[in-house]
């Protein structure tokens, strides 16, 4: 039987640069990650993909506010807007894949599930904003923008910048696992959990209602690999490679590394909270669940990296 992978694509990964933001760019970015998931396809692997949505949910919601402002449009609460990219950024995914496909005689069918995830009402996070969203700003612009909009939190983002932070409870159920794991194994190249889930909170009478939050996209990716039982998860990012040392002169890649290493390098503090910690927790807690392997790099190393010849190999 063929493995099923879980393939997360960072929503930072599908914009190159500042100068690079557009829907277009976004499509370019896409398309180029497509080719190397239809890659592992062609190879014989089952996919799963999810992705993320940090930089496009807070471009949504920014343009929902300044519409309010500008013109009284009504306001589109924060989960309409994550709601919002699963569409947008799932259109682009679905569609290149298709593409792909079709350029390689491959018979399958790419199909975007809109995912819904559960969170706790008491989370605490809803008391800590921590996830950042939107654009990057330079700490004059981090410093006008808070006197504008005083319920703003912004926060240093791995020393790329500031951006805004918004709430990130931890995802606990993700409602459409069943389905998406029938799809995988059917054969279809399934896009879900886009931007960690829509998060909900179950009501008292069972029945879901949408919260405002931003759900981390790895931790709920993480979730959905264990409880599709993946054989292998993969997240796509920026980096070819995990380092110790990221940035200094003595940066170090890990090209191979077992559970009880990576959790002392995470206690000595090598990976940043908000990029890199992330998806460290998230390989952790897919191994402990007993998953067999995680393997961290970035788009164009995706097939080499499956392949065994590059990326951060990860074992229990
Ligand atoms: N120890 C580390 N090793 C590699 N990259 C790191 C490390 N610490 C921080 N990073 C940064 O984390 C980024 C990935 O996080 P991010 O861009 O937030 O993810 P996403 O691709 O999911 O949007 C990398 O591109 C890199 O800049
Ligand atoms: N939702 C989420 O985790 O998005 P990013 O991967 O873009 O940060």
């Amino acid at each position: 039987m063929s493995e099923l992978l879980v393939v997360a694509i960072g929503g930072n990964s599908l914009i190159r640069d500042e100068a690079h933001q557009t829907v277009e760019d976004q499509n370019d970015a896409v398309c180029e990650t497509a080719g190397h998931i239809a890659g592992l396809i062609e190879r014989g692997y089952k996919v799963i993909i999810t992705h993320g949505n940090g930089p496009q949910v807070g471009f949504i919601l920014r343009r929902a506010e300044i519409a309010t402002a500008v013109a009284g449009i009504h306001r589109v609460p924060l989960y309409m807007c994550g709601a919002d990219t699963q569409g947008s950024i799932g259109y682009q995914i679905q569609q290149a894949m298709g593409n792909e496909f079709k350029k390689r005689g491959l018979n399958r069918q790419a199909v975007t599930i809109i995912t819904q995830t559960v969170v706790a009402v008491d989370d605490p996070a809803f008391q800590n904003p921590t996830k950042p969203i939107g654009s990057f700003y330079s700490a004059e612009q981090a410093e006008a923008i808070k006197k504008e909009n005083p319920g703003w939190v912004l926060v240093n983002d791995a020393g790329r910048g500031y951006r805004r932070v918004v709430p990130s409870p931890v995802p606990q159920e993700i409602i459409e696992k069943d389905i998406i794991k029938r799809l995988a194994h059917d054969g279809y190249c399934v896009i879900g959990v886009g931007g960690g889930g829509i998060p909900v909170i179950r009501q008292p009478d069972g029945t879901l209602l949408g919260i405002d939050a931003v759900l981390d996209k790895d931790l709920a990716t993480s979730l959905l690999a264990s409880e599709v039982h993946a054989d292998m998860l993969v997240i796509s990012t920026g980096v070819p490679k995990v380092y110790l040392n990221y940035g200094r002169p003595e940066e170090k890649a890990l090209d191979e590394v077992h559970l009880p290493d990576l959790k002392k390098y995470v206690a000595e503090g090598h990976f940043a909270p908000g990029s890199m910690l992330p998806k460290i927790q998230a390989v952790i807690s897919f191994l402990e669940k007993g998953g067999k392997k995680a393997i961290i790099t970035n788009p164009e190393s995706l097939e080499e990296a499956v392949a065994g010849k590059t990326g951060t190999h990860i074992y229990p």
